[in-house]
């Protein structure tokens, strides 16, 4: 979805130079020559714990929250004016961090995952810096009095309660033991995306 999103963000962006660096983005999840790109390190993150290509490509295990969660962020930035659309990015600042602590924790923790597994956090380390790096300057250079800058931080917390639906949907489903329709069924029956028409 990231890609998508930040192909909404270069089609509402009239500025050449800055679709020139935002386009990146794209690159860094997609890939292209010699480099293989996010969404397979990613990938290759599921596999390392388990999970199968084609189950995670099939999106069948999506929890409906996360997906709900994405999707306001896509449409966010798609509708947005292209700069507030940078700002809600700028959780990124913090990534760094996380992706570290990930690299440095997991191999304890879960000595199983194989080496393959964190090409994705340690890729993110140094990409998501010069994104954060991009995405500071647009919002400096836009947000000149105070009124742009209450706005900003509003974009922001949208962009939170984004990240914080996806780690609640999660929680209940996985930690608290209560998925979608669970006083039903334990069958997952939510629907499986709507993406792919059948016309
Ligand atoms: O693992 C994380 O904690 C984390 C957080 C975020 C974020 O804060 O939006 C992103 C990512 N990872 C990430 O890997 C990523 O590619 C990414 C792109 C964006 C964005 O808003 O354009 N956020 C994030």
């Amino acid at each position: 979805m990231i890609p998508q999103k930040d192909a909404a963000l270069l089609a509402n962006c009239p500025d050449a130079a800055t679709r020139r660096r935002w386009v990146q983005r794209l690159l860094d999840h997609d890939g292209h020559t010699g480099d293989e790109g996010g969404i397979e390190a990613w990938l290759a993150l599921g596999e390392a714990v388990g999970l199968h290509r084609h189950t995670l490509l099939s999106q069948e295990r999506v929890l409906p929250g996360v997906r709900f969660a994405v999707d306001a962020y896509r449409h966010f930035v798609a509708q947005a004016p292209w700069q507030e659309a940078a700002i809600s990015s700028l959780t990124e600042l913090f990534a760094p961090l996380a992706h570290q602590n990930r690299l440095d924790t997991w191999p304890q923790h879960y000595p199983w995952i194989n080496e393959q597994g964190y090409r994705y956090f340690r890729k993110r380390l140094s990409e998501a810096r010069r994104d954060v790096e991009h995405g500071l300057e647009i919002a400096l250079s836009v947000c000149t009095t105070v009124a742009l800058q209450q706005r900003a931080l509003n974009i922001l917390q949208f962009k939170l309660d984004v990240l914080w639906s996806m780690l609640d949907a999660i929680t209940m489903a996985y930690q608290l033991d209560r998925p979608p329709y669970h006083t039903v069924t334990s069958e997952a029956v939510y629907h499986r995306g709507l993406e792919h028409s059948l016309y």
